[in-house]
């Protein structure tokens, strides 16, 4: 399923926390319960220190699944590795604006292959850094933790960068945020203009996943009252 258009708030959950050995049953509970994406955190133990899974595993999931596959690619050399992820069946790919000299060839590539494409900034990131690429994203990805690991505490000054890149952004790029997302920061986030939640821990270390996630969402909506 293609990213959906920007205009509604969604929850992303991350299978980072999520049962791997079972890994198409976890991605069926969050369809069921309502989410249209799942995001997948590629992570390659050299642009950050930790290993989950590549464009094999995602291959398999593709087949038990009809969700939107959001991989957010914490690796090295995105462009590399960009065909495989299409292959594996991936919707949309976003890459580290740090890892790359040239996003506009990466975007315009990832967008040649048929899938909507995604910059990302780690909380030390600027803002200024996306500025000639943001427009020609379908979203823009806010880390609100240092990317690496699930079940960090949420940063507020990282998050408040969503109410710059709202205004740089227009309202037709969905703005997503993915660190320390649960009741609490899922409304802070909707009101700095994010739409976009992904929630690891918040959803899968609960015993009642589709609960976990209405929660999130009913939090969100008072960020925009
Ligand atoms: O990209 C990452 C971590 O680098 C994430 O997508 C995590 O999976 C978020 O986990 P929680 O903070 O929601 O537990
Ligand atoms: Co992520």
């Amino acid at each position: 399923m293609k990213l959906p258009p920007a205009g509604t708030i969604e929850i992303a959950p991350s299978v980072l926390s999520s049962d791997f050995a079972n890994l198409a049953s976890e991605t069926r509970v969050i369809d069921e319960a309502g989410s249209k994406i799942v995001h997948l955190d590629i992570m390659d133990g050299h642009f950050v220190p930790n290993i989950t899974f590549g464009a094999p595993i995602i291959k398999w999931l593709r087949k038990y699944s009809d969700l939107c596959f959001d991989a957010h690619l914490m690796i090295s050399e995105p462009d590399r590795y960009a065909e495989d992820f299409k292959n594996a069946g991936c919707d949309h790919i976003t890459f580290h604006i740090e890892t790359v000299d040239d996003p506009a060839g990466l975007i315009n590539r990832i967008h040649d292959m048929g899938m909507s494409a995604g910059v990302c900034i780690k909380p030390k990131t600027p803002v200024s850094s996306i500025e000639k690429v943001a427009k020609m994203c379908e979203m823009i990805l806010v880390m609100t933790v240092e990317p690496g690991f699930g079940g960090q505490s949420f940063m507020d000054d990282a998050a408040r960068k969503c109410i710059d890149i709202r205004k740089m952004a227009g309202p037709d790029i969905r703005i997503e945020v993915d660190g320390g997302i649960d009741v609490g920061t899922a409304c802070k986030v909707a009101s700095y203009g994010a739409d976009t939640l992904v929630a690891g821990s918040a959803v899968f270390n609960r015993p009642d996943r589709a609960a976990a996630m209405k929660a999130i969402l009913d939090d969100a909506a008072k960020g925009l009252d």
